[in-house]
């Protein structure tokens, strides 16, 4: 039994746990702008808020010594996701 490495998983089983509640909490809202935006006739994405999104992203990443790399792929990977949502709420 090893107790430092079982110290450290539960840590890690913590954050994890935190990183799928703030996801659940990010599609609960982004369901409700793809609703807004099927009512709407808006389109599903708007590249220019996401190019924004990642700048500020790619900033605080560097900041908490992150990998920007990384971080934008991330974003991206869940921004295609929403948008993703979103066409399936316009075609109804
Ligand atoms: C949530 C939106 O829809 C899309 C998804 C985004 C996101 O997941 O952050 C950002 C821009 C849009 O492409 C939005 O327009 O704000």
């Amino acid at each position: 039994m090893d107790e430092t490495l079982n110290r450290y998983r539960e840590s890690i089983d913590n954050i994890d746990a935190a990183l799928v509640f703030m996801l659940a909490e990010r599609f609960k809202i982004t369901q409700a702008v793809g609703e807004h935006k099927a009512t709407h006739d808006l389109p599903p994405a708007d590249p220019g808020r996401e190019d924004r999104q990642i700048t500020r992203l790619r900033q605080l990443a560097l900041d908490a010594k992150l990998d920007p790399d990384f971080t934008e792929k991330f974003l991206r990977f869940i921004i295609d996701e929403v948008i993703r949502h979103h066409e399936q709420l316009r075609e109804g």
